[in-house]
Parts: C-alpha cells; structure tokens; sequence
C-alpha cells in the first residue's frame, strides 16, 4: 500500500490508534476506565479491544471467545472511541500479539501511529514474548500503573526499555512505532477479572465492579458458576 506525504499527515493529525488486548473473562471497569482515562490524556482515534482466543502465557479462559465477545459490545457499546474486534477469535493457535499488530500495521498503513497498550502485570513479562523486538517495530506501547501489582522492573526489561522511553505524550503522534511510554492514570482500581470469577463462584454481588449489562448476561448464561477443572 503506498501512501503519500498528504496522507501521512492526514494519519498523524487524527491521533493515535491503541491496540488493547486480553483474556477479558470477563472484561471490568478496571479495563473500562483505563482505557477511557486515556482516551483523555492522549490523542487517540480509536482503541480497538482485542479479545485473545488462545492465551500464550495463562490458563485458557473459562467463558468463550463468544461470550467475552458479547460481553465486550455490552460494556463498549456506548462510547464512540471504542471498537471491538475479534480478529483474534478468528485466528487459531496462540493468540500472539504480533501477528495483530502486523495486521493492524497493514490496515492502517506504515505511517499511521499504533499503540498497544499493556497493564503492568502484562509488561513483565514482555521479554518472554513471540518477536519482542518486532513489536516495536510495528507500534508504541503504553504501560499503565496497576495497583496490587507492586512487582519490580527487572533489570534487563528496564534496560531495554530505557532505551526506547519517552516522557512526553506527545511524542507518540509524531512517530508510527518504537517509543514506551509508562503512564500513572489518576484513577486507579484493583479490580482483576480473577477476583470477579472467584466473587461469582462464591455467589457473591459483583455490582459495580463491571457494567450491569456484563453482569445480566453473565447470569443469564450461567457464566462463571462452577470451578474449573
Ligand atoms: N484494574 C486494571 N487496571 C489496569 N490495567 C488492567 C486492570 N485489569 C487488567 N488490566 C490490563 O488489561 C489487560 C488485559 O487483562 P486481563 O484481561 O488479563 O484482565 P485481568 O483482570 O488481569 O484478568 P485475570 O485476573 O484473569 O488475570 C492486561 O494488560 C492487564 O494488565
Ligand atoms: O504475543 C505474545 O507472546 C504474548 C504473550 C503474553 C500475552 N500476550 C497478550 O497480552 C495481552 C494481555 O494478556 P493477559 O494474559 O493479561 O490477558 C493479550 O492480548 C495477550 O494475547 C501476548
């Protein structure tokens, strides 16, 4: 696809696009609000919410691809900037992030700024990840402070961040790719979707932790009711 100069500008001046995946089982305001706090502190276009259907590094999810899909249009479904895709339930094998950003890379052309956005858990592990390198190549990433996860950089992941680490924001429009940008969001909520399953084991109320729409349909189909095996 060959782009020119006009359209490259066109590209930077309407924001950043951010790639933010998970198991999402199920999908809770912590992600919600992360996502719309920096859509408030960021230029963004448009974040695309990608549920994974083979997790690489985890237990595989309890719900479906279709029900965290589902679940997902539930939770979005009313704000502009956010847009489900499920291009990762329609991969097989290991849902590696790499290969999105490759194809989100093609879609939006070599000078269109992409992001992908990781919590901090997630960040930790990122050396171990499929072509750590190439993800560089192909988009930003945004690290978000997760509170209950104290754990320290280690050593080789802050050396070969501090390499690529920016401060200001704004530096994400001005480039497609390669920056790291670590960014403490003002409000910050220890919610994990492991806490939610568990409280629902439980038959605990797990209202206001995830939308009540999410909540409705997770009753409705028995989601998260037995232990798993
Ligand atoms: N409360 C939160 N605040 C900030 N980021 C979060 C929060 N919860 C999850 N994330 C980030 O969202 C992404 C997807 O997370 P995931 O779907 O695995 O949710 P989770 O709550 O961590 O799930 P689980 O408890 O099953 O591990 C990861 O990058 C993770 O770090
Ligand atoms: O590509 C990889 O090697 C890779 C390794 C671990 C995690 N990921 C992705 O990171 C995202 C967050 O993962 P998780 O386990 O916190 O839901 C999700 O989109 C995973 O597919 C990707």
């Amino acid at each position: 696809m060959v782009i020119s100069a006009s359209n490259e500008v066109a590209a930077q001046s309407s924001g950043l696009v951010l790639m933010y995946g998970g198991t999402f089982d199920p999908v809770h305001c912590g992600h919600l609000r992360s996502a719309l706090e920096l859509t408030q502190c960021l230029p963004i276009q448009r974040v695309h919410w990608i549920p994974c259907q083979v997790p690489p590094h985890r237990p595989q999810p309890q719900a479906s691809g279709a029900a965290r899909l589902a679940m997902l249009h539930l939770a979005t479904a009313d704000e502009p900037l956010f847009y489900v895709d499920d291009r990762e339930l329609r991969r097989a094998g290991p849902s590696w992030s790499v290969e999105t950003l490759e194809a989100l890379r093609a879609e939006y052309g070599p000078h269109q700024p992409l992001a992908m956005l990781l919590g901090w858990d997630a960040y930790l592990g990122l050396l171990s990840w499929s072509r750590t390198e190439r993800l560089l190549d192909l988009a930003h990433l945004v690290v978000i402070a997760r509170p209950g996860t104290a754990d320290q950089e280690p050593e080789a992941l802050r050396a070969w961040s501090a390499e690529r680490r920016v401060r200001d924001p704004e530096q994400l429009s001005l480039h497609p790719a390669g920056s790291v940008l670590h960014i403490t969001l003002p409000s910050q909520l220890q919610i994990s979707a492991s806490f939610l399953r568990q409280g629902l084991r439980q038959q605990r109320s797990m209202r206001y932790l995830t939308p009540d729409s999410v909540l409705h349909y997770i009753q409705e189909h028995q989601l998260y009711v037995a232990d798993v095996v």
